[in-house]
């Protein structure tokens, strides 16, 4: 049947759902009668598909916001609310579950598991998860590792592997529960350029499959590949600008 032009949702696409929402968060850590108010007010609305960078200088916070994120830590106080999941006031089982379902980490380190193979570490976070059968986490485990073009490196050591490949394993192994978000620190700290370049390549091309990425980076020209750049400072937000790179223009242009 022949679609009409002036068809309203062509000229209204529906807006992406919201998949991350803070609310008022803080974050106070006390040790020895200090007080360091890491997070003051944090508001910040993530959706479905958004590529953001989160900026700014050594001890702004950056990475407790990761944290909170990732629900690797607790809010002193606010709102979060995950892929439909109220993660302000959950105990620690359910936020673990949470995690494991929700949330793909990738860090600066690649924290890969030595004595495992690529595919064991790629399956591990899979292994709990009660509504995967083996067969659907051998599946999932090949399907990312496809994806990050490192299948002839399955039964390999994280040792056997160049830089750049550990953190596409990293990548894979995030990537394999199909999370709601990936949350990447700092990805390429550790890398050379080159190795740098691929891990970036990786992380467009997951974007422009419709992945939610949110990277902590203090690297100018990372984070002008996101779509949105947000900077801290002192614990607060205080700057959410859309990125301007080339690279940013043509995923876009791509989604459409
Ligand atoms: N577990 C903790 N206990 C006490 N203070 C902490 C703790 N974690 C972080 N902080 C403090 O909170 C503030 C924010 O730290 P955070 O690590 O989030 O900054 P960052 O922006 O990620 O820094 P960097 O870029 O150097 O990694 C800093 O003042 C830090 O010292």
């Amino acid at each position: 049947m022949a679609q009409t032009t002036n068809n309203n949702s062509a000229i209204h696409p529906a807006k992406p759902p919201v998949l991350v929402e803070l609310k008022g968060l803080n974050k106070v850590f006390v040790s020895d009668e200090v007080e360091t108010r890491a997070l003051d007010n944090i508001n910040l609305t993530i959706v479905k598909g958004e590529y953001l960078a989160i900026t700014g200088p050594s001890g702004c916070g950056k990475s407790t916001l990761l944290s909170l994120l990732g629900l690797l830590d607790t809010p002193s106080a606010g709102i979060y609310q995950l892929a439909g999941h109220n993660a302000s006031n959950i105990n620690a089982d359910e936020r673990a579950r949470i995690r494991n379902k929700e949330i793909g980490f990738v860090f600066q380190s690649f924290n890969l598991i030595s004595d495992l193979t690529v595919a064991e570490n790629i399956e591990l976070p899979l292994t709990y998860r009660t509504d995967l059968s083996h067969k659907q986490r051998q599946d999932m485990m090949y399907a990312s590792l496809i994806k990050v073009d490192l299948v002839h490196r399955a039964n390999h050591y994280p040792s056997q592997l160049s830089g750049g490949q550990q953190q596409r394993v990293a990548v894979a192994r995030a990537i394999a529960g199909k999370p709601a978000i990936i949350l990447a620190d700092e990805p390429t700290g550790n890398l050379d350029s080159k190795n740098a370049q691929s891990v970036m390549a990786l992380l467009d091309e997951l974007h422009q499959d419709g992945a939610t990425i949110c990277m902590v980076t203090h690297d100018p020209a990372s984070a002008a590949r996101s779509q949105r750049i947000i900077e801290v400072f002192d614990g607060q937000i205080i700057s959410d600008k859309p990125a301007t790179a080339p690279a940013t223009i043509t995923s876009s242009a791509v989604a459409v």
